[in-house]
């Protein structure tokens, strides 16, 4: 699948499935086309280039990266809810005791913490029990406690559900655990794979805690190519192309321009990502 926008391949040659109760999560820096990539996959944009399919009655809860609300429009939480559709009382309140806002049903959304909001927005996906639940970059102003919470209601959803997960992280290198398949995009499918577990490791338990260490994960990075500083790739073989494969979607030309090691704009050196990332690195 390719989505191609001001003359330029915004991702080209990505192709990924979410199956019922996987949870899939795509990293990648900035502008690699996380947001395109999940938007296509759930009919908001129209390839291009290839095609994009959901089951025929597919049920799908989306939380946007953005959503603005005009600060002059009174809006409460309950009313937030049923903004786009109706949604039986019962479920609304299960979804607000679920993600622990049912205290704020009558806050107005202006006067919620960026925490609060990203709650009320998982809230409202959640009450009409989706069958694929999106969530572009869900820990957008939620603290690491925060964090760890989401990851375990992500996961007590899918186990009492069913539903599939795509989550979206520019986290590079610390995943949900329970993620079954990570897709590292950088305009095209960089590397893919499961990350490794840290929940044995004395030194990641140290680093976590306790409680955190079983909820996130490692995914070591397994790129066959570097992305050069003036945006071309150097491949394994040593050659240099302008693009990883010809069908490859073109790289984040901001970035690119910023002349850092990593053309990419991670802040990271792939080469780096065989261990962990210490956390002054990792992208929170
Ligand atoms: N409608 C559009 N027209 C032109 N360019 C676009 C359009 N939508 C997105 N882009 C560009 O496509 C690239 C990918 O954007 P996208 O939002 O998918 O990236 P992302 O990986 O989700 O980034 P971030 O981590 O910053 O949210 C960016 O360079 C963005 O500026």
């Amino acid at each position: 699948m390719g989505v191609r926008r001001s003359g330029r391949w915004l991702v080209r040659g990505v192709d990924l499935d979410v199956r019922r109760g996987e949870i899939v999560t795509l990293i990648g820096p900035n502008g690699s086309g996380k947001s395109t990539t999940a938007k296509a996959a759930i009919g908001i944009l129209c390839p291009d280039e290839g095609v994009a399919g959901q089951r025929p009655g597919l049920r799908i809860g989306y939380v946007p990266q953005k959503l603005a609300i005009d600060s002059t429009l009174p809006l409460t939480v309950m009313r937030l809810m049923t903004l786009t559709g109706p949604i039986a009382p019962a479920d609304i309140d299960a979804a607000l005791h679920e993600t622990g806002i049912a205290h704020l049903a009558r806050a107005e959304v202006q006067a919620l913490s960026g925490g609060e909001f990203q709650r009320a927005l998982l809230a409202r996906a959640i009450a009409r029990k989706p069958d694929l639940l999106v969530l572009d970059e869900p820990l957008q102003g939620v603290d690491f406690a925060g964090e760890i919470a989401l990851y375990a209601l992500i996961k007590r959803l899918r186990d009492r559900t069913g539903c599939g997960v795509l989550l979206i992280s520019h986290d590079l290198h610390i995943v949900m655990a329970e993620t079954d398949t990570v897709i590292c995009l950088n305009g095209h499918v960089c590397c893919r794979g499961t990350p490794q577990s840290v929940t044995d490791s004395p030194e990641y338990r140290r680093l976590f805690g306790p409680v955190a260490a079983p909820a996130v994960a490692v995914y070591h990075h397994h790129h066959d190519h570097t992305h050069l500083p003036d945006g071309r790739v150097l491949h394994q073989d040593g050659s240099v192309t302008t693009h990883c494969h010809p069908d490859d979607g073109h790289h984040h030309e901001a970035a690119l321009a910023d002349g850092d090691d990593d053309a990419c704009g991670c802040g990271a050196n792939h080469h780096r990502l065989q261990g962990f990332a210490p956390a002054e690195e990792r992208h929170v």
